[in-house]
């Protein structure tokens, strides 16, 4: 269950739902199975006939029950609970995938939800010595605003989501009750489960309209130590993306369906930039991501459930959820224990620790002792907790301390505590002092801490800014000769062929570099005014209109292509990864930045493919049309064992900048349209698809991210999920739906 001995990936298991409602037969999503394990890979045939695979370690067909998916993935979580730790399991997946049904299920078939609630509250702590007791808490996130479950959701207020000062993200002023029977229980979840917000579409009679949270906090309380460990289970049932042309969803609904799409979205943003080890994660960007914030790249242990709907008329959402599964599974959490003093109480604690006095922060931090930690847990990292031996005073008033679990690393540093040895029994007054001192020292600390580090991380991003401006300056400030010489100018195609002529290559540069100057001049005017906008704004790409967002996107493509036209892949890759943040939803683009991470990874030439023939190219270049067919003719046959060709619609690349802008039709209209670099690079540049280049490709243990052309009906694209290859999209275009109240 955990990966490691210091940090926890999230679990992944998928789930491919049976048909329902007479939905057609076809075998376009399937289980393949090698041996009877939970493990194997979901197979999906895609649009052009490829068949695309991806591994996971758990996968349940259409004949899995709840039972299974609870026995296997789910239960085992459970111990983990009794250590005092946070456990996430979240359903996510397209409208109508079964979310719903794996979480809560039906009378009939009970999902994870009651099945857990039976097993915690009849399970006693393995430690007689500890008593155990439940609180609940269940609110919804409806249009990016936050609800509470258990009172009248009617007249439910908006309640804000806070941050206390261990870092911990919690929602103020939310009802939390405590339950002790399965009974009461199902009493408070069933009166709420109605009071969320579902409505009908095409796709489902009772969909989601929003994101519901059901928090279950087992409190253990430890009375020889007077400390009460938290575990805490957080139970997602993510609303489904929609697509309205299915949805048949009204205006009414729009709204609502755009905030679901918009907070998925940014939950595929934010699982990216984990993925990419980003500066900044964009977890602020929505309310989702900001209460999930623990689950993702936090102390959490986390289970994702992606669900499935079976069909051609899903496809492309069934690669759009496996490609966010792949993603997912790479990122790692660190969970804690957490611990408090015997005062919690939870309904109290409910809202943030005070503060430490602003004078106090700008204090020079001393040497603390560092917190002993228990170490009889380290050999089972998430077995029951056994017989503590921490020797910590505790502080007496309540408060969070996050103590590592046992065998698994912290995310932050220890919590420095004062040791026995340094609180002596002293006066009341005396002791207290002590223990707020001690605590403010480790405030102090770690709030230096992260400005050191916020510190250091901005002067290295100003240091590769002003790296990159100097490069385009000193570009620009040249008369930009070719530099066949140099080996890093040298274009990557060259290096590869080895046949290249290379007077040929520098007049094309010469040609495209003269072309782009204009451009890049533009650009780069562009480019540095949005730069100081950032600067002021972090959240830039959420207030650019559409268009200004496709522009920028286009921008960023434009410079990037230009330095990977220079072979200087690593700053083209930044630039492409840039523009994705601008325009998330471009499938092409996103190939684009897995052929360059690839190219980067395992420092190979940057394999250009020819433009694929679009049907206007006929009536305007015919010739770059049957250039085009010839060099796709000659490109290199990729994998033993799966030969797809290389071919890649190197234009699309700006498809989240169709040429849609008034500026850029106008231009195109008046006949002054500039040449795209993106077309020229397709155009102008040799392909080296013969002799060494394809040796190599083929000798490669690495298979590189391809695109098959149409038309090859064997062709197999592995996936391995990992996030840094053969994988597509997550589904971010806003075009779902739902209804409910307002
Ligand atoms: N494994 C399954 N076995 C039988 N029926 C299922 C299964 N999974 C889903 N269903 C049925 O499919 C329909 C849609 O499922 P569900 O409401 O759980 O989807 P959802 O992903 O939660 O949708 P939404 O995002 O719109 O809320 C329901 O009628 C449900 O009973």
């Amino acid at each position: 269950m955990v990966a490691g001995p210091t940090t926890h990936k999230i679990r992944i298991a998928a789930r491919l739902r049976p048909r329902i409602n007479n939905e057609p037969e076809d075998d376009c999503i399937r289980i393949i199975r090698n041996d009877n394990s939970r493990s194997a890979s979901i197979s999906v045939t895609n649009q052009r006939n490829q068949v695309l695979t991806f591994p996971f370690s758990s996968c349940y067909d259409q004949d899995a029950t709840q039972e299974d998916i609870y026995n296997d993935d789910v239960k085992p979580l459970l111990d983990v609970l009794h250590n005092g730790v946070t456990v996430t399991i979240f359903a996510y997946g397209v409208t109508s995938s079964g979310k719903t049904h794996t979480m809560q299920g039906s009378s009939t078939q009970p999902g994870i939800i009651p099945r857990v609630m039976h097993e915690i509250l009849h399970r006693p702590h393995p430690d007689p010595g500890k008593k155990l007791s439940f609180n609940v808490s269940y609110f919804e996130i409806y249009k990016d605003e936050v609800y509470d479950l258990l009172g009248d959701r009617e007249t439910a207020p908006k309640l804000p989501v806070r941050e206390n000062d261990a870092g911990q993200i919690f929602v103020a002023n939310l009802s939390s009750l405590p339950v002790s029977t399965e009974q009461e229980f199902q009493s408070i979840y069933s009166k709420a489960s109605k009071a969320r917000s579902v409505g009908a579409t095409n796709l489902n009679r009772a969909s989601s309209r929003s994101h519901a949270i059901l928090t279950v906090e087992m409190n253990i309380l430890d009375e020889e130590r007077q400390k009460t460990l938290t575990g805490k289970l957080v139970l997602v049932d993510l609303a489904g993306s929609e697509n309205n042309k299915m949805t048949g969803n009204d205006a009414s609904r729009m709204a609502e369906s755009a905030a679901i799409n918009k907070s998925l979205s940014v939950l595929g943003q934010v699982v990216h930039a984990l993925n990419q080890g980003a500066f900044r994660i964009p977890y602020r960007n929505s309310k989702l991501t900001r209460i999930l914030q623990d689950a993702l790249g936090g102390t959490s242990v986390g289970l994702l459930i992606v669900n499935l709907a079976p069909g051609i008329k899903f496809r492309q959402d069934t690669l759009n959820t496996l490609n966010f599964a792949g993603r997912t599974k790479n990122i790692e959490n660190k969970p804690v224990i957490n611990e408090r003093g015997n005062a919690y109480h939870p309904s109290v604690d409910n809202k943030p620790a005070p503060k430490p006095h602003f004078a106090a922060l700008h204090q020079a931090p001393q040497k603390m002792a560092a917190a002993v930690i228990p170490t009889s847990l380290t050999s089972n990292d998430l077995a029951p907790a056994g017989p503590s031996r921490v020797t910590v005073k505790p502080p007496s008033r309540s408060r969070t301390s996050m103590i590592p679990v046992p065998g698994i690393q912290t995310s932050k540093p220890p919590t420095p505590l004062p040791t026995v040895a340094e609180v002596q029994p002293q006066p009341m007054t005396l002791e207290m002092n002590e223990q707020i001192a001690a605590l403010v020292r480790a405030e102090v600390a770690r709030e230096l801490e992260r400005q050191e580090k916020e510190k250091l991380a901005k002067e290295e991003e100003v240091r590769k800014e002003r790296a990159e401006e100097a490069e385009v300056e000193r570009r620009l400030s040249l008369d930009i000769k070719p530099e066949p010489s140099q080996d890093d100018d040298v274009p990557m195609e060259t290096e590869a062929s080895g046949s290249a002529n290379p007077d040929q290559i520098n007049d094309v540069l010469e040609g495209l570099l003269k072309h782009h100057r204009d451009l890049d001049n533009e650009l780069r005017t562009r480019l540095s005014e949005l730069e100081r906008k950032v600067k002021e704004d972090n959240h830039l790409a959420t207030v650019l209109s559409p268009s200004s967002k496709k522009k920028t996107g286009r921008a960023y493509v434009a410079l990037a292509r230009e330095y990977s036209q220079k072979g200087r892949l690593e700053i083209s890759l930044e630039l492409y990864r840039k523009a994705w943040t601008y325009v998330p939803d471009n499938a092409k683009l996103q190939d684009r930045i897995v052929e360059m991470e690839w190219a980067v990874k395992n420092n190979k030439p940057l394999l250009l493919s020819p433009k694929r023939a679009k049907k206007s190219s006929r009536h305007s270049r015919p010739k770059r049309s049957s250039r085009s067919s010839r060099q796709k003719s000659s490109l290199p046959s990729v994998s033993a064992g799966a030969s797809v060709e290389y071919v890649k619609e190197e234009e699309d690349e700006n498809e989240g900048a169709d040429d849609t802008s008034e500026s850029w039709r106008s231009r195109t209209r008046a006949g002054k349209r500039k040449r795209d670099p993106l077309k020229e690079e397709v155009t102008n540049s040799p392909q080296k698809t013969s002799g060494p280049l394809k040796d190599q490709l083929q000798d490669d243990p690495v298979t590189p991210p391809k695109r098959p052309r149409k038309g090859r009906p064997s062709d197999i694209v592995e996936s391995d999920g990992d996030g840094d290859g053969d994988e597509w999209v997550p589904a971010t275009s806003p075009r779902k739906v739902r209804s409910g109240r307002d």
